[in-house]
């Protein structure tokens, strides 16, 4: 095992990831723990491989769109596959994000204006109709979290980010238009996970993981 006491998220900070880890360790963890943000969430398959971290939380299938292909993919990849230890389910609220220059200019020139829509992979599907409404024209480009998404407008006048409330805190930019997803009860489900060690016993959660991977 390893002696880390990490507990590593896709960040930064304002991730639905950095939500759910709080929702399933606590604001602080116990037993001196610390969190720690990952840029991606290959980083974070990565930190409990090599023993960066004593445990990973990263998100796995969406109500509405659902898997999270760079997950599915590398718990595919990876032999053996981690543990899954527990899971959570957060209600994932999304915001269009701006800087307050940018607002200006949609208030001044309206919402053709915004030439970049920054955000997760997993986000486009989850707001289909408020897209293809207000940013038709948009280009739609993908990163590697909302959070960072949130921080690449923060510079910009043409830009705007979907990503969380706590996002804009974060990023200190503003919010644009609130609960824009398509589906007003829109889960994500996050995995929290552990380096599999021999001899370590398969549980019922590593087994309905190994379904919804396997599509049974
Ligand atoms: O980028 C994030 O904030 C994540 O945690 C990934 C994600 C993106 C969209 C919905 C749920 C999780």
């Amino acid at each position: 095992m390893t002696n880390s006491k990490l507990i590593a998220y896709l960040g930064p900070p304002g991730t639905y990831c950095h939500q759910a880890v709080t929702q399933y360790f606590g604001k602080t963890p116990a037993g001196h723990y610390e969190y720690v943000p990952l840029n991606t969430i290959a980083d974070c398959f990565t930190a409990i491989q090599d023993g960066t971290a004593a445990y990973v939380v990263v998100p796995f299938a969406n109500s509405s769109n659902g898997p999270v292909k760079f997950t599915y993919d590398l718990l595919l990849k990876m032999s053996p596959r981690p543990s899954i230890v527990g899971d959570t389910n957060v209600k994932v609220v999304h915001y269009v994000l701006a800087a307050p220059a940018t607002l200006q200019k949609i208030t001044q020139s309206g919402e053709d204006a915004v030439h970049t829509v920054y955000s997760h992979p997993q986000v486009w599907g989850q707001c289909t109709r408020y897209l293809t409404a207000h940013f038709p024209n948009a280009a739609r480009i993908s990163v590697d979290s909302t959070a960072y998404a949130a921080t690449l407008t923060a510079n910009e006048r043409n830009a705007v980010a979907i990503a969380s409330i706590a996002a804009a805190d974060i990023a200190d930019v503003q919010v644009y238009a609130a609960e824009v997803q398509d589906n007003q009860d829109n889960y994500t489900r996050f995995l929290v996970m552990q380096r599999y060690v021999e001899g370590m016993e398969r549980t019922e959660l590593d087994r309905s993981v190994d379904r919804e991977l396997l599509g049974s």
